[in-house]
């Protein structure tokens, strides 16, 4: 985490092969390290802790070293949000920190899926109704923040169920269909966003969003930016 947090850090949370292996391409595959790192509810100072918990948002920063299990790239498990109390799947917003990063997107139903390639100072988006996998396809660490609700558990069920993603991303590149999504949408391929009315670009770090309550209000309302989702996905954001 060197250079990328000057403030209190927790124990990290750490994932397993064995909390993995159900999302894996090979579910025989073995490792006997551990594969990433999560080290959640950071904040700065006590002020600052005190208006994330106001605004119910936690900053978290996430550290997934290189490396291949038996030939797929090393990603997170995969999950889903739930839904808000208006009806949307609550967002998330990553900030790639150091590495490279792919963010694999679908919906539940693999009827979209989404490749957001992000290098240091890119966000990405997580619209409503799309669950996520950070992929580390590069041979850094990839450290990356995310700010999210947390009125919420995310729900890795729909991932466990159908052993990951709609696709795994193999050394090299090459994307593989998994099985278990007979009708997965190709991958469509999009960029990094930025939205300047809520100061997210390429400029601002994302911890700066602490204390400006109109650029983290998407987190928890999303009805209120459905524009902003539509035209960042160029799809209708599922209900
Ligand atoms: O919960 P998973 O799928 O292991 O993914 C971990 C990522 O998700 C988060 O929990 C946020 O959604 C981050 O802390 C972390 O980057």
């Amino acid at each position: 985490m060197n250079g990328y947090w000057d403030g209190p850090l927790p124990e990290a949370q750490v994932r397993t092969i064995d909390d993995m292996r159900q999302v894996l391409a090979d579910r025989t595959c073995t490792a006997n390290h551990p594969l990433y790192y999560m080290y959640r509810h950071l904040a700065k100072s006590d002020d600052d802790r005190r208006w994330l918990e106001e605004q119910r948002i936690s900053y978290d920063i996430t550290a997934i070293p290189p490396g291949t299990l038996c030939g797929e790239y090393v990603k997170t498990k995969g999950h889903l949000h739930p839904d808000n109390p208006a009806g949307l799947g609550y967002p998330e917003i990553y900030e790639v920190l150091q590495g490279r990063g792919h963010y694999l997107l679908q919906t539940r139903d693999a009827g979209d899926v989404i490749m957001i390639e992000a290098s240091a100072g890119d966000k990405v988006l997580i619209p409503p109704g799309y669950g996520h996998v950070t992929i580390n396809p590069g041979s850094k660490v990839l450290v990356m923040s995310n700010l999210v609700s947390t009125a919420f558990a995310s729900d890795y069920q729909p991932y466990v169920d159908r052993n990951g993603a709609a696709y795994y991303e193999m050394e090299g590149g090459a994307l593989v269909k998994n099985p278990k999504y007979p009708h997965a949408a190709p991958v469509r391929h999009l960029p990094p966003i930025e939205v300047r009315e809520l100061s997210i670009d390429r400029t601002t770090p994302l911890y700066d969003l602490v204390g400006r309550a109109r650029s983290v209000a998407f987190l928890n309302h999303p009805e209120q930016f459905m524009e902003i989702f539509a035209e960042l996905t160029n799809y209708p954001v599922p209900r």
